[in-house]
């Protein structure tokens, strides 16, 4: 935890002081991964950065506003620099509740909140942990989306690191200038293909930051622990170049030989810095980068590809909860994929994995599932061409077509899932098509922001007269059809990469294998009850997220063990309790020493 000077501890902190200046300064710095037992007595004996007076108000991971006690007020040296009023962490909530709701939209919302995160750390994630329906949407999809696009409107204070392709032979050195000594995951993107929205270059950077922010708000994990950074290697948004806004470097992107060199030297950096163990997330990179940075990298480091990987495992757990719904057997339905890119590919090849653990061969498991992508349905030597080695083994001999409604017809998909950012794609008679050939028409709508969806949930449902089962990426508001209310599930990767980083760091897990990410979707999909299935859901209520990731790490914690990928020893018996143990505590900690007098 941040900070909490034990009675101890303060003593020693103290102690290092002029004795007559009797005044509290209280860590900046921790390092270790240390379990919550013994983190006040560890991080106090290894102060070496002393904070107090202005400063500590000024620190977010320090500050508490108004509940700073009045003794505590005293010995920081901050009396007199808050209202006199003393609030808990609770009323304080309230007034940040009432200024949220008195935002006129949604940007305004983000930008709050990015504000109370640069003020006041612990609030800001009490308030995303008590509110996390009302607040996913604001600091993650789809609003996280519109901050990018208006990144340059939006930015008030730097969060996260901009390492630059001009800064290529320094990155190590880039690395060393973030304040903390022990970081333990990093997402990162290069800006290339943030949501469906394209090429943002440094703009991208509100996605490491919304999905870090989550990495701590469900998945537990100390945020002083994470670490966003954003490489900017130029853009190829010509807009962004005559944009007078843009924090980035306007210039095309570099590409080929430099950018991979500069990746490599990424890659190195952060392993030289914080060791070999580091979580890196790779997130919203383009196809082109995506697939090949993951092949190079995912036996040489601790990395993953959400777009890919966690997309992958969302959507296998959304089909596997499905199928309790339809009663077939996963190898006994048909899928069609609207997009054959990160999130397609990355969803295809772990149901054809799920496939062949339930008995398929090779290609039968991939007989089983087509892909469309921009240029038509994707078959053996077609016309068009356009089929690279990630989509080559879902070819098979068929006609060549491009409309999506006569490849429904056609196929007769049991799934239909859509991850091609083409907005509108599920057409009313696409929907239509589903419904004809299917009593309960199975339809994810994954892409992002929802400006970008296949189709919105009510046009599902209303279409398919409430038979099918839905699924978006980003969240729709429940849907009332002939008095029957309909609660559309949201199939996005928040409800995996949390739960499989906190498992993966507090069990150190050095490779993150597919495997690991289809028992993740096993373990998702078993959290779904019969009630959530009776109201529509896919995957358990939005609310339920933070127990879900816990219970989603726990589950693989017991796997990796089993597996031998976990390198934490000994083996906790008790895996809930261990894990529990390394969870960030969203209350405030209090900085006062019990033992000591009044100073006056
Ligand atoms: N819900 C979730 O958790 C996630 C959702 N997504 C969303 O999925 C979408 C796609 O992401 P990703 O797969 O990474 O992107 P990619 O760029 O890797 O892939 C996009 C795919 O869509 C295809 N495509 C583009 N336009 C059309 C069209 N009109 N008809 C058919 N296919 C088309 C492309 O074809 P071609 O190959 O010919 O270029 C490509 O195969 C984004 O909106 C993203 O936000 C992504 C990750 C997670
Ligand atoms: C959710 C996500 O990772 C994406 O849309 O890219
Ligand atoms: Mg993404």
């Amino acid at each position: 935890m941040a900070v909490n000077l034990s009675r101890q501890a303060a003593k020693l902190a103290v102690g290092k002081l002029q004795p007559s200046s009797r005044v509290l300064c209280v860590t900046l710095h921790t390092t270790g991964v240390q379990r919550s037992d013994e983190k006040s007595m560890k991080k106090n004996l290894i102060n070496h950065s002393r904070v107090r007076g202005i400063d500590i108000l000024r620190n977010p991971k320090l500050n508490k506003g108004t509940a700073f006690s009045l003794k505590e007020r005293q010995l920081m040296g901050i009396h007199g620099l808050l209202p006199p009023v003393v609030r808990s962490l609770d009323e304080q909530m309230i007034r940040v509740m009432t200024n949220f709701s008195k935002r006129q939209n949604d940007l305004d919302r983000y930008i709050y909140l990015s504000s109370l995160q640069d003020r006041n750390e612990r609030l800001f994630y009490r308030v995303l942990t008590e509110h996390v329906e009302k607040m996913m949407p604001i600091v993650y999809t789809p609003t996280v989306g519109l901050a990018c696009q208006q990144y340059g409107v939006a930015f008030r204070r730097p969060r996260g690191l901009f390492i630059s392709i001009k800064d290529k032979g320094h990155v190590y050195e880039m690395i060393c200038n973030w304040p903390e000594r022990n970081v333990k995951a990093i997402v990162v993107t290069d800006g290339e293909r943030i949501l469906g929205l394209g090429d943002l270059g440094v703009y991208g950077m509100g996605i490491p930051v919304g999905k870090l922010s989550l990495y701590t708000a469900l998945g537990g994990i100390d945020p002083s622990k994470c670490l966003p950074i954003c490489l900017d290697v130029g853009t190829n948004n010509e807009a962004l170049h005559k944009d007078p806004l843009y924090i980035g470097s306007a210039h095309k992107r570099v590409t080929g030989q430099e950018y991979d060199e500069f990746i490599d030297e990424f890659m190195k950096a952060v392993s030289k810095r914080y060791g070999n163990n580091c979580l890196i997330q790779f997130e919203d990179f383009a196809n082109k980068n995506a697939f090949r940075l993951l092949e190079k990298y995912r036996n040489d480091y601790c990395t993953f590809n959400d777009d890919i990987q966690g997309t992958a495992a969302v959507a296998a757990a959304g089909v596997f909860a499905s199928l309790r719904i339809t009663g077939k057997k996963l190898t006994e339905n048909t899928f069609v994929f609207l997009g054959a890119g990160e999130a397609s590919i990355g969803i295809a090849e772990l149901l054809a994995l799920a496939m062949r653990e339930e008995g398929l061969s090779r290609e039968e498991s991939y007989k089983r599932i087509w892909l469309v992508d921009s240029k038509g349905l994707i078959i053996s030597d077609r016309p068009t061409g356009g089929i690279n080695h990630h989509k080559e083994p879902f070819t098979k001999p068929f006609k060549h077509l491009t409309d999506l409604e006569e490849i429904v017809n056609e196929i007769k998909p049991t799934v239909l899932i859509g991850a091609a950012a083409s907005p509108g794609a599920f057409t009313e008679n696409v929907l239509a098509a589903m419904g004809k050939h299917n009593e309960r028409p199975i339809i994810f709508a994954l892409s992002n922001p929802t400006s970008m969806s296949e189709c919105t949930a009510e046009q599902a449902y209303t279409i398919t007269q409430g038979r099918c089962v839905f699924a978006s990426g980003s969240p729709f508001p429940s849907c009332t059809l002939n008095g029957k209310t309909f609660i559309p599930g949201q199939g996005n990767n928040a409800y995996i990469f949390p739960g499989v980083a906190l498992g993966v760091l507090t069990c150190g897990v050095r490779h993150i294998e597919d495997k690991i990410f289809l028992h993740a979707a096993q373990a998702l999909a078993n959290l779904v009850t019969d009630e959530h299935l009776a109201e529509g859901r896919v995957y358990p209520p939005l609310s339920d997220i933070q127990s879900v990731s816990l219970a989603i790490a726990v589950d693989l914690a017991e796997y990796v063990y089993k597996e031998g990928m976990a390198s934490a020893y000994p083996e906790p018996d008790d895996k809930e309790a261990f894990i529990r143990s390394f969870l960030y505590d969203t209350d405030y900690e209090s900085f006062e020493p019990e033992t000591w007098d009044w100073p006056y």
